[in-house]
């Protein structure tokens, strides 16, 4: 078990995260808030790159920064700028970080050939990388992030920058190396995680907000989200009255998504809330790119 306690990471002055508290076990967890909440703070965290200002991190009750080498030999880490050469193929890139992190060369061509199959990049295995498009490049991150055979994976960002369907092989993968590990993967995008995560953590004001199974917590609005169609000349007004989660035009008229915490219109549709209304709700005074 990974355990987060009382952890505070201040820059100078500046508080990033303030007395965050959270306990992690196999499966996936989707580190979710808009960019500047603290995500890479906290990841970096884990990742011994930078340290907290108070509290600690441990593993198995051992803290992460005097475990030394035995954590980062349980390690696998995607940065958010993972640096490649384009000039090497996957083979030749993957053998080259093997050989940073002290592996075998028996044991890492074996290895390499299991997680290039893994990440279904078998067939350019030989290939420069400088042709391949920026879900492949992810996919050779991610195989770099699994050499060891890490218990803890963790990727900054994975998705940024990938096509739909390359987004969705990308989640396939990651929901299959969470049976026996924890995932944990931080973005700002919600539908990367929602189908996968095991839980979602939430972080707003530098303090966690939300670690949670995703049906506990659209909890929050349930019976306060609807929808309805309001005529084009009336929705200035209702955006006035409403939180307006989502709008498209219909029948002449624009369909909104909404919150209404107050009394509630009885022509209204209640909808079951979802993930991205609650991601909209509670970033709302936040610029978000959802
Ligand atoms: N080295 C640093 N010195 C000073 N402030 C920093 C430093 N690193 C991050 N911050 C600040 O801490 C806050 C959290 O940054 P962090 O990078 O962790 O956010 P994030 O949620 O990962 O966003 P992004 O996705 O944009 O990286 C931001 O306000 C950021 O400006």
């Amino acid at each position: 078990m990974l355990q987060i306690k009382n952890i505070t990471k201040k820059y100078g002055d500046f508080t990033a995260l303030e007395n965050i508290n959270m306990e992690f076990e196999n499966g996936l967890y989707g580190l979710l808030a808009p960019n500047g909440a603290g995500k890479t703070t906290l990841i970096k965290m884990l990742s011994t790159l930078i340290f907290p200002t108070d509290g600690e991190i441990l593993y198995e009750g051992k803290e992460i920064v005097s475990m030394d080498e035995e954590y980062r030999n349980l390690l696998g880490y995607l940065p958010q700028d993972f640096g490649y050469y384009k000039n090497y193929s996957p083979n030749k890139f993957l053998m080259y970080i093997a050989s940073l992190k002290g592996i075998e060369t028996s044991k890492a061509k074996a290895r390499i050939k299991e997680l290039l199959k893994l990440v279904a990049l078998e067939d350019v295995a030989d290939k420069k990388m400088k042709k391949f498009s920026g879900g492949m490049i992810q996919r050779v991150g991610i195989a770099q992030a699994l050499l060891n055979n890490p218990k803890i994976l963790i990727l900054d960002e994975p998705t940024a920058g990938l096509d739909p369907k390359e987004r969705a092989r990308f989640r396939n993968i990651l929901s299959e190396l969470s049976r026996d590990k924890i995932v944990i993967v931080s973005t700002h995008i919600v539908s990367d995680i929602e189908s996968i995560s095991n839980e979602i953590i939430m972080i707003k004001d530098k303090q966690l907000l939300y670690k949670d199974r995703i049906e506990n917590i659209c909890q929050k609005l349930h019976g306060k989200v609807f929808e309805a169609e309001v005529d084009n000349s009336e929705i200035i007004e209702f955006r006035k009255r409403h939180l307006s989660l989502s709008e498209k035009q219909e029948h002449k008229k624009v369909k909104v998504r909404f919150i209404c915490e107050k009394e509630y219109d009885k022509s209204w549709n209640l909808v079951y809330p979802s993930l991205e209304d609650i991601f909209l709700y509670e970033y709302k005074d936040d610029v978000i790119g959802v």
